[in-house]
């Protein structure tokens, strides 16, 4: 099996960008080694403090946070980065030639319950005329990305990542610790019969997904002539992972649960990488009105109703919002 580095140049990465990727999965190494620890290292629950989402912080929130935070802004390769667990952009080195929006980890609500959860990584080149610490350097459409991925702390461990030549699957090796890639140019399959969504919000939802979803659990005696099946993971990892293997549509619509918050999932370190491993897999990432990755962004914790995944089911519950 192939080894990161040897992979990346089959796809032509430039040596500062491998540079950057390696140190970024130096800091996943050592959240994976803390998250299979955290009973034992008192590493399990919440703090007392808030972030700016909103969210009361978990141990392993903070944790994750600063290990990635600290090894990013260390290396010199990065002239500013962005976290969900940081208010702010926090300046790195002022000649470093990219920026990276994180989400060190996600499905914090399953950290308690042992079960799947993950860290995002999306890497843009810093635009030129900002400085270091200037939230304006994020916004950035997903169309600049150079870089995107998630690594999954699961059964094993397993980073997903694309440089714009396609989505492939590596695994942690724990016998050597370094990542191998297991899988070249992973396709989405364009039909699927399972979707994702947190149902418990239905009646929270617009009427166009209201009606979709409808039709789904109507299943063969309804219009749609056949049955669908249900999951929904609680981390956008485990959903996407799923939907990367075996197809399927992930969806987090608008909803009017707290009207000044209609959506959930944010934009830089969620949406935006999730839709550029997606969409070079062949399949869509989509709002209902219009693509993920062209959306210009207005702030770094901007967040956007998410409609993704296997690309003929995307196109079918789009077309119920026409
Ligand atoms: O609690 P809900 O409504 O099921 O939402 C689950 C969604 O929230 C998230 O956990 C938000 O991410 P964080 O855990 O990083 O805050 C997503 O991973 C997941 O898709
Ligand atoms: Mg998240
Ligand atoms: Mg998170």
């Amino acid at each position: 099996m192939q080894r990161l580095a040897p992979a990346l140049r089959q796809d032509n990465v430039p040596l500062d960008l491998i540079s950057l990727i390696k140190t970024i999965l130096a800091a996943t190494k050592e959240i994976s080694f803390r998250v299979s620890q955290a009973h034992l290292g008192g590493l399990m629950g919440s703090t007392l403090d808030e972030n700016i989402q909103g969210e009361i912080q978990k141990k392993l929130d903070v944790v994750a946070n600063e290990l990635f935070k600290d090894i990013l802004l260390e290396s010199g390769f990065v002239k500013a980065i962005s976290s969900e667990e940081e208010d702010d952009a926090v300046a790195g080195n002022e000649e470093g030639k990219f920026i990276v929006s994180f989400d060190p980890l996600d499905g914090s609500s399953n950290i308690d319950i042992n079960s799947l959860i993950g860290t995002i990584f999306s890497i843009h080149e810093a635009p030129a005329g900002i400085e270091a610490g200037d939230n304006d350097m994020f916004k950035l459409s997903g169309n600049k990305q150079v870089c995107a991925g998630y690594v999954l702390y699961g059964p094993s461990t397993m980073l997903v990542m694309t440089t714009g030549s396609g989505t492939h699957f590596y695994v942690l090796d724990r016998t050597h610790g370094g990542y191998l890639l297991v899988e070249r140019n992973v396709q989405v399959p364009a039909d699927t019969q399972e979707f994702a969504i947190n149902m418990s919000n239905q009646r929270f939802w617009q009427a166009p997904m209201q009606n979709y979803i409808n039709d789904l659990l109507a299943g063969d005696t309804g219009p749609r002539g056949k049955n669908f099946n249900m999951r929904w993971i609680a981390a956008m990892v485990g959903d996407i992972h799923r939907v990367l293997c075996r197809g399927g549509l992930f969806t987090y619509p608008a909803d009017s649960k707290n009207p000044e918050q209609p959506h959930k999932l944010r934009l830089m370190y969620e949406a935006n990488p999730m839709a550029f491993l997606l969409e070079q897999a062949g399949g869509l990432a989509m709002t209902s009105t219009g693509r993920i990755m062209d959306i210009e962004p207005d702030s770094i914790h901007q967040r956007v109703e998410v409609i993704m995944g296997s690309k003929n089911e995307v196109e079918k519950c789009l077309s119920y919002y026409q």
